[in-house]
């Protein structure tokens, strides 16, 4: 709802009230109109201010309500042009947020005010739509064409003092800002009732009022209407608008929001703005049906929901807390290891950062420090906080001693189980018993790792996506042992680091690699079917995926996977003799990769992998003739008839099968839910975020349809178990393929204890 009030004087003040964002519901929006009709009725009134409840102005429209059949007919622009309309001056008294309708609503005041510690911006964009309240024909004209192009298509947020330069607010204040609102209204008011009065105290008033709110004497309101303002000319428009959308739609990869929100404000430099508002709500009613805004809202609330992380065993934030983390420490400074220091002074952990030796330290040390100038450069003014030059902030060591009184470990050294267990014995006897030791393995055993321990109650799995620094996901592994209490730590920790942190269970790979496993895997065998790696990276990147798995592997490196292979005994001199070169345990499987790796073609790094690189290290990917033969040679020499593998197929092997896995996840119970699944793989492995992630993405195809096809190619290919429907999967198509928020109450015993 909104609260109508009025103060002493002749101000109204409308409160927009809906816990805890203040966001703009059906009733929020009918209280706003009936508070500004009130307004008007009453000729006592002179003048309105519309704040927010709690210190938050309003984070814009109800996202629920967008699916709701409700919302039809039901539009914030008109409201906003009452606003605009009204003949007595309106004022907006920003404090923490004006998001969205939020701040649109703010753009149909003749005046705002915001706190300097107050957020403001239009990020419709980023759940898939565009601001359709006329803001895409209000901003322009406030503050030109081109920062408003650049607030409207990235969705960013800009702080206060940001606004004021831009000219979106009229003043910023430090203080109380409802006050600061309502002093303002009242100046307006003296303006105008005592324009005509001819004392030298009430001239100065006035003029003062006038060159706050830019206001000529007799008008007071008419140039504040944005609406009849014209849009600031550039010189060379057409040009800027051109450059303009090819930036916007390399961006966008396949999103249709940034480009459509280009439209809206292109409109508003060619058209009156009657026409620009009747173009953005033709432009807002296609994102509204567009299936990617239904997609990027799932995306906005899931990554909320799996904050509400729960165990197998029904721990919870109820039944835990998180401990504080006063200084943690990080073993192996490799390029993960680099990536989580400078995650946690960035975070304002002091850390102690330990290598194996000197020379090691060294090279990880200066790799650090290059990592946080480069950071402090980005944040500007704000870097001075780091600090990460002085030693209370930031140590080097090569003495585990120095670990005795940190808070929390976090182990990134080597994928290998024997020097894991070896360090975190050590761990358990040099810090301190409540200290949390985090391993940062992405698929190791985490019970192993903690029967190292004395306190395996403290250890947990922390896997972090490089760039450590700059990847939002965290994933949380709880071992059988680990308390609720490890868990809430590492919860909080992501926050702190600014991630997302995911709850899961243990399992090799945990959930983001396990699932990523046969998606690989079927990349791979489409290449001794008939495929090219160029082919293949192709239609997963016209998917929405930033790198396709051949560009990615070149750029993780292949001797990561094949270390990992000759470890398990699948390739390398452990190999049983006799055994079949496509098969291991009755299964199929590729030596392709490894084959590649004998040939010292490792990818990007030595300028050779599934592509050829200009140099070693080289970032540039070329399909290479050489491994055209040598595929072509590979399929003579085992028979395999090369056939062409259409697009359909590819996508379908390789998504499928990952989809697969994600249902024989959630019949684990090794994730709560399929939002789990979804943030995993938009924040970590580059699923298209306008797709929903991989369990949204199967519930929009339909789970028949997955079924049908998996079948068809478990049929062609019985020797790839991954390709086997899961019995999950089987179980919801025979339930009637539920709704995925319906989904875990279809699944098996285990799962159902959640
Ligand atoms: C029936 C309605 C009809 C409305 C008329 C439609 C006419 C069309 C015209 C205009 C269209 C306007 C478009 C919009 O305004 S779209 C909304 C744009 N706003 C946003 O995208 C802001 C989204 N929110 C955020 O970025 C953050 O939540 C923020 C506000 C910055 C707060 O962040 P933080 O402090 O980290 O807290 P949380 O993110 O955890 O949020 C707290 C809870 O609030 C819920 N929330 C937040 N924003 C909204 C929202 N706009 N609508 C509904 N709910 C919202 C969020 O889910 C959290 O809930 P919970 O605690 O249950 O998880």
């Amino acid at each position: 709802m909104a609260q109508y009030a009025r103060n002493a004087a002749a101000v109204a003040v409308i409160r927009l009230r809906n816990p805890p964002v203040n966001a703009l519901s059906l009733t929020v929006l009918q209280a706003l109109e009936d508070g500004l009709k009130r307004a008007d009725a009453d000729p006592s009134v002179k003048a309105v201010m519309i704040c927010g409840e709690n210190g938050k102005f309003s984070a814009g429209a109800d996202i629920q309500g967008f699916s709701s059949p409700k919302r039809q007919g039901i539009a914030l622009g008109p409201l906003v042009s009452l606003i605009e309309r009204s003949e007595k001056p309106v004022v907006a008294a920003i404090e923490g947020i004006a998001l969205g309708g939020g701040l649109e609503v703010a753009l149909g005041c003749h005046f705002r005010v915001a706190h300097v510690q107050a957020r403001m911006g239009l990020p419709e964009v980023t759940i898939g739509l565009l601001p359709g309240a006329e803001g895409t024909q209000r901003l322009p004209r406030l503050i030109g064409v081109p920062a408003a192009l650049d607030l409207i298509t990235t969705g960013r947020h800009i702080p206060a003092t940001e606004a004021l330069k831009l000219g979106l607010v009229d003043e910023v204040v430090e203080e109380n800002t409802v006050e600061a609102g309502i002093r303002l209204a009242n100046k307006l008011i003296a303006s105008v009732s005592l324009e005509n009065v001819s004392s030298k105290e009430n001239r100065e008033l006035c003029k003062h009022a006038r060159i706050l709110t830019g206001c000529p004497a007799g008008q007071p309101l008419g140039p504040r209407r944005l609406s009849l303002k014209p849009i600031p000319r550039l010189p060379n428009m057409e040009a800027f608008l051109s450059e303009a959308l090819v930036k916007v739609k390399k961006q966008a990869r396949g999103c249709l929001a940034p480009e459509l929100c280009f439209q809206a404000v292109k409109a508003a430099t060619e058209q009156p703005f009657a026409d620009g508002v009747q173009r953005e709500r033709e432009l807002f009613n296609i994102l509204l049906t567009s299936g990617q805004a239904q997609a990027l809202q799932y995306a906005f609330f899931a990554e909320r929901a799996v904050q509400r992380w729960t165990t197998l065993s029904g721990a919870s934030w109820k039944s835990a807390s998180p401990q504080p983390i006063r200084r943690a420490a990080v073993i192996g400074l490799g390029t993960m290891g680099r990536g989580i220091v400078t995650s946690l002074v960035k975070a304002n952990i002091p850390v102690v950062a330990l290598e194996q030796d000197v020379e090691y330290l060294n090279t990880g040390r200066k790799a650090v420090m290059l990592l946080l100038e480069r950071e402090a450069m980005k944040m500007g003014q704000d870097a001075q906080s780091l600090d990460f030059h002085n030693p209370a902030r930031l140590q080097f060591t090569v003495d585990f001693d120095g670990l005795r009184d940190v808070d929390l470990v976090i182990e990134a050294v080597f994928e290998n189980m024997a020097l894991k267990k070896e360090i975190f014995k050590k761990l358990s006897g040099i810090c301190k018993p409540g200290a949390f030791l985090c391993t940062n393995t992405s698929a190791l055993n985490i019970d192993e790792i903690a029967s190292a321990t004395s306190h395996p109650q403290q250890v947990i799995g922390t896997h972090f996506f490089s760039p450590a620094h700059v990847m939002r996901l965290l994933e949380i592994i709880y071992g059988r042992h680990t308390s609720p209490a490890a868990i809430a730590t590492a919860m909080q920790l992501a926050k702190a680091m600014k991630k997302v942190g995911v709850v899961v269970g243990n399992c090799f790979g945990f959930v983001g690699n396990r699932m990523m496993f046969p998606y690989v895997q079927q990349a791979v065998f489409l290449l001794e079917e008939g495929s090219r790696p160029e082919n293949v990276d192709q239609v997963i990147e016209d998917f929405g995926f930033k790198i396709g798995p051949f560009r990615m592997s070149d750029l993780a490196g292949l001797d990561v996977g094949w270390r990992s292979r000759k470890g398990q005994g699948l390739t390398g001199a452990s190999l049983p003799p006799g055994t079949p070169a496509r098969q291991r345990h009755g299964r199929r499987y590729s030596p392709l990769p490894d084959l590649l790796c004998e040939q010292g073609r490792f990818g990007q790094k030595t300028g050779k992998g599934w592509y050829q690189y200009e140099k070693a290290g080289g970032r540039t990917a070329r399909p290479d003739p050489w491994l055209h033969s040598f595929l072509s040679e590979y399929r003579d020499t085992h028979q395999i008839k090369t056939r062409f593998i259409d697009q359909e197929e590819i996508l379908e092997r390789c998504l499928f099968s990952l989809i697969n896995e994600g249902f024989n996840i959630l019949a684990e119970g090794i994730a709560s839910g399929p939002e789990h699944l979804d943030v995993i793989y938009i924040n970590g492995y580059g699923w298209p975020k306008h797709k929903g992630g991989p369990m949204f993405y199967a519930s929009t195809v339909g789970l028949p349809r997955i079924l049908a096809k998996l079948q068809k190619y478990s049929e062609a290919h019985p020797d790839v178990p991954e390709l086997r429907p899961s019995a999950f999967l089987k179980k919801l198509v025979a339930a009637g393929n539920p709704p995925l928020k319906e989904w875990m109450s279809c699944s098996g015993s285990q799962s159902s204890k959640l």
